[in-house]
C-alpha cells in the first residue's frame, strides 16, 4: 500500500492554506451568505462552521479529500460490520446498539443481540424498582464509565429518577471511600462494568464495593468475558452482555448505559439510542456537502493537517455538560492517538491533536488568557444549548451572550496601539448548539463526533477501533507491584528504582 495515498490532497490543503494566510477570519466572514451558508441542521442539533479559516476553494479540497478517501464507502463498511478494526481482527458496530441501518447479516445479528440486551436492561431496571434499592454505585473505568457518567450528569436533574446513581473510576482508594461514605449497603446496588473484567481499577474497586455490601445479591455485571465475571463470584442471571464487537469508548449505547437506564429511566435511554440513531441515519444517507460529520470530520483535518494546529478545544456553554470534554477526550485520543497506518507504514500526516476542554463560562475566567492572546491558536468546538431548563432567564441570557462574545472575539480580535492590548483574532471556532438538552440531542450529539473521529481515521488511514497504546503502562504498572507491597523485586530501571526507596522510606 502506498504510505500516503491521499498526499496529493494534503498538499493541496496546505498550499489552500498558505494562499489564505493573509485573510483573517473575520475577512472570510464577510464573504457573502457564507454565516448561513456555511450551517447545517440535523434534527435538534445545529451547526455553524462560518468562523473556521477556510474559504470555498479550500472547502472543495476538503470535499475532494473526502471523494477520494471514499468518505460513503468507508461509512457502510462500518455499518456493514466489515473489519474496520484489523489489527484486532473486529468490527466496530456500535451503530448496531442503536440503528438497524444495514442489511449486512452481521449488522442484523449484533443488532437482534443488542434488542435483547435492552430486554434484559428493562427487566434489571423493573426488578429493581420494587426493592428498597435508593443508589446504584457503577465501577467501570474509561469507556466502561465516562459515557455514562456524563450522560448521568447532564441529564439527571430534573428528571430525577427512581435511583440516585455514583460512580467509581479511579484506582485510588479515595474514589471509593468517597462515594460509598454517603451510601448505606442496605439500600444500594452496584454493577461492575468491564468489557475485559481484567481491568485492575475496576476489579479493585468492585472488590472494595462487593465487602462493604457485604451481600452480593445486589451485585451485577456488564461484560464482555462472562466466564470471568462468574469466576469472580457473580452469577451468570446477573450478567449483562458486551460483545467484541463495541469497543469500549462506543459502548455506552450498551448494557454498559445500564447506570443510565437505572439513573433516567428506560424511556430515556431509548431517546438516547434514538437521537444516536438520527445520526446514523444523517450519515449514512445525506450528500456531502449536507453531511454534518464530514463537515466536521474535514474541518479537524484542515485544523491539523493544513493549518498545523496541535490541539483541539471543547467547550460546553451549558453546565451540564461540563463531563463531555472528559467523555470526547477519550473517543477522540483513544481512537486516533496513532503514528502507524493500517498496514503498519507511518503515518503520512500528523493525526490527534490534543483535545481538552471545559464548561462556559467558568474557562473564560482561567484559560481563556491563552486562547485569547497566546502565541499557540487552539481551534474550538463550542456546544451551547438553545433552551435552558431552569427559571433563571436573565443567567441564561448572559450564558449566551458570553458564548457569542467570546467566539466573536476570538475570529475577529480587536486592534490596539497597545500591544497587550491587542487581540490578534483569528481563532477559529464551530458553534454547535442543542435545540434542548434532551436524551434525544445528546445522543446525536456524542454520535456526530464518535462518526467524525471515524471519517477522520479514514481520511489519515489509521486505526480508530484498537489502543494498544495502553498497555505499556498497564504492564510495567502491574510488575511493579510486588515492589510497592515491599516484596523483593527486581527493578532495572534507576530512575524507578530511586523513586520507589524515596516512596517506601520508612517515615
Ligand atoms: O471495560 P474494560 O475492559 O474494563 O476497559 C476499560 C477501559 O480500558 C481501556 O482499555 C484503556 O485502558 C479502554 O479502552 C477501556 O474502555
Amino acid at each position: 500500500m502506498d504510505a500516503s495515498p491521499f498526499k496529493q490532497h494534503f498538499e493541496a490543503l496546505r498550499a489552500h492554506a498558505a494562499r489564505l494566510a493573509g485573510t483573517p477570519i473575520r475577512v472570510l466572514a464577510q464573504t457573502p451568505a457564507r454565516a448561513t451558508d456555511l450551517a447545517l441542521r440535523i434534527g435538534p442539533l445545529y451547526a455553524n462552521f462560518a468562523r473556521q479559516r477556510y474559504d470555498a476553494a479550500a472547502i472543495d479540497a476538503l470535499f475532494a479529500l473526502a471523494d477520494t478517501a471514499q468518505f460513503p464507502e468507508r461509512v457502510r463498511d462500518q455499518f456493514d460490520g466489515k473489519r474496520v478494526n484489523p489489527t484486532e481482527d473486529r468490527a466496530a458496530l456500535h451503530t448496531a446498539l442503536r440503528s438497524a441501518l444495514s442489511d449486512a447479516p452481521i449488522a442484523v445479528a449484533a443488532h437482534e443481540e443488542a434488542q435483547a440486551a435492552i430486554t434484559r436492561m428493562r427487566r434489571v431496571v423493573d426488578a429493581l424498582q420494587d426493592t428498597p434499592v435508593t443508589d446504584v454505585v457503577s465501577i467501570g473505568i474509561g469507556g466502561s464509565d465516562l459515557g455514562p457518567r456524563l450522560v448521568v450528569d447532564a441529564l439527571s436533574p430534573p428528571r430525577p429518577g427512581r435511583f440516585r446513581v455514583h460512580f467509581i473510576s479511579n484506582v485510588d482508594g479515595a474514589a471509593a471511600q468517597r462515594v460509598l461514605a454517603g451510601l448505606d449497603p442496605k439500600r444500594t446496588a452496584a454493577i461492575v462494568v468491564s468489557k475485559t473484567f481484567g481491568t485492575q481499577e475496576t476489579l479493585l474497586n468492585g472488590g472494595i464495593v462487593r465487602e462493604w455490601l457485604g451481600d452480593d445479591s445486589r451485585l451485577l455485571a456488564v461484560t464482555a468475558n462472562v466466564a470471568r465475571a462468574a469466576e469472580w463470584g457473580i452469577p451468570e442471571a446477573r450478567i449483562l452482555p458486551m460483545w467484541d464487537w463495541v469497543g469500549g469508548r462506543y459502548s455506552l449505547w450498551s448494557a454498559v448505559g445500564l447506570p443510565i437506564a437505572l439513573a433516567l429511566g428506560m424511556p430515556a435511554f431509548e431517546a438516547l439510542l434514538a437521537g444516536a440513531g438520527e445520526m446514523d441515519a444523517h450519515v449514512l444517507q445525506a450528500a456531502p456537502r449536507e453531511n454534518l460529520v464530514y463537515w466536521h470530520a474535514l474541518t479537524a483535518i484542515w485544523n491539523r493537517n493544513a493549518l498545523g494546529y496541535s490541539t483541539q478545544g471543547v467547550f460546553a456553554y451549558d453546565d451540564r455538560l461540563k463531563l463531555l470534554p472528559a467523555h470526547l477526550q477519550q473517543v477522540v485520543m483513544e481512537s486516533l492517538g496513532k503514528s502507524v497506518r493500517l498496514d503498519g507504514s507511518p503515518v503520512a500526516e500528523d493525526t490527534v491533536p490534543v483535545w481538552w476542554g471545559g464548561a462556559g463560562t467558568d474557562v473564560q475566567h482561567s484559560f481563556f488568557q491563552a486562547l485569547h492572546q497566546g502565541t499557540d491558536v487552539i481551534p474550538g468546538d463550542f456546544v451551547g444549548t438553545i433552551q435552558a431548563d431552569h427559571p433563571n432567564r436573565e443567567s441564561h441570557r448572559a450564558l449566551f451572550a458570553n458564548l457569542l462574545a467570546q467566539t466573536e472575539a476570538f475570529a475577529n480580535g480587536q486592534d490596539n496601539d497597545d500591544p497587550h492590548r491587542r487581540y490578534a483574532g483569528n481563532r477559529p471556532s464551530t458553534m454547535v448548539l442543542l435545540d434542548a438538552l434532551t436524551p434525544r440531542s445528546l445522543g446525536a450529539l456524542i454520535a456526530l463526533y464518535e462518526h467524525s473521529v471515524y471519517l477522520q481515521s479514514v481520511a489519515w488511514g489509521i486505526n480508530a477501533f484498537d489502543q494498544f497504546g495502553v498497555e505499556l503502562g498497564k504492564q510495567v504498572a502491574n510488575s511493579l507491584l510486588p515492589a510497592m507491597r515491599g516484596q523483593k523485586a527486581e527493578v532495572a530501571d534507576p530512575v524507578t528504582r530511586a523513586l520507589l526507596d524515596e516512596i517506601l522510606r520508612e517515615r
